[in-house]
């Protein structure tokens, strides 16, 4: 029997439908939640990322402003800019699209964001409140895989969990949520080996290294659930995830199909976060 499909365009689709009816209340009540987006140079996988991000913020009533700059900008230029929108009441939530250019260091960029505007959840701040489990902001890829698991209604406690990868982004913010949920998280990397001893116990696997068919279907154990964050480019130019997905699909009980699962997930949960973020603000006064 093969696995079901985790479709997460149409769990991202129903929870933006969702957010609408918050956004008017919110309105209503005299405010309008703000997102400020920069975007560096004019790599065309960013520019889409981006139009997408503004494009979903439109649909559902966020204000949004795009700030571009070009490739050869300062880093004091850019820092600057942050400061401004640190200030600006309108804005809830910055987010500065990455990678940026080497003569910019994305950590000084990240740490200039203040914390409670930093609606990727990059900055130290709410990584460490992530690891002590306070409230704060989590990166929007991880919280979109939560987010997935309890759509499907699948509970998380007692459940093994490898995350193979280990980015800022992506695989150890994920393996802190899912530990902070009471799984038992194993972390697997490019050192580790062999990786499919580890990968084959999981009941929850995530591959998040950026590989191409990282993980066929000797790899996973039966009915497992696998969720896939690669985003390659194939030799015949396709989206391909690191799941060697019609293989997989075959042995799993619920996988994620590359495109449409993590990535629009990812999208919508940069719009939770700066609701998230409008909310506490106005709390705040
Ligand atoms: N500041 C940030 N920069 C980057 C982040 C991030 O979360 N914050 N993540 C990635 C890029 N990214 C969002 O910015 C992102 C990538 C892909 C998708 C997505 O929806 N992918 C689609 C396929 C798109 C395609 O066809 O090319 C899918 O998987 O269905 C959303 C967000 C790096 N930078």
């Amino acid at each position: 029997m093969g696995a079901q499909l985790i479709d997460g365009k149409a769990i991202a689709a129903a929870k933006r439908q969702a957010m609408k009816t918050r956004i008017e209340s919110m309105k209503a009540q005299g405010f309008v939640p703000g997102l400020a987006v920069i975007l560096v140079g004019e790599n065309p996988a960013s520019m889409s990322y981006v139009k997408g991000k503004i494009r979903d913020c439109k649909e559902v009533g966020i204000y949004s402003e795009l700030i571009r700059f070009p490739e050869t900008v300062t880093e004091e230029r850019l820092l600057a800019e942050i400061d401004k929108l640190n200030e600006d009441k309108t804005i809830h939530g910055i987010l500065v699209q990455l990678p940026l250019p080497s003569q910019i260091s994305e950590q000084k960029v990240i740490q200039a964001i203040r914390p409670e505007k930093d609606v990727d959840g990059f900055h130290p701040i709410n990584v460490g409140r992530l690891v002590t489990k306070q409230e704060g902001f989590v990166s929007c890829t991880p919280a979109g895989i939560i987010e997935m698991l309890k759509a499907i209604d699948v509970p998380v406690a007692g459940k093994h969990v490898v995350v193979v990868g280990r980015s800022n982004i992506v695989g150890k913010p994920a393996s802190l949520l899912f530990l902070n949920l009471d799984a038992t998280v194993t972390i697997c990397h490019s050192k580790t080996k062999p990786l499919s001893k580890y990968t084959q116990q999981a009941d929850i696997l995530v591959a998040a290294v950026g590989r191409e068919a990282l993980i066929h279907a000797e790899d996973i154990k039966p009915g497992a659930i696998v969720i896939d964050v690669g985003m390659n480019r194939n030799a015949a130019g396709k989206l391909v995830g690191d799941v060697a997905f019609e293989e997989v699909k075959e042995k799993a009980g619920f996988i994620t199909p590359v495109p449409g699962g993590v990535g629009p997930m990812t999208r919508v949960m940069l719009l939770e976060n700066t609701l998230l973020a409008a909310d506490r603000q106005n709390k705040k006064g």
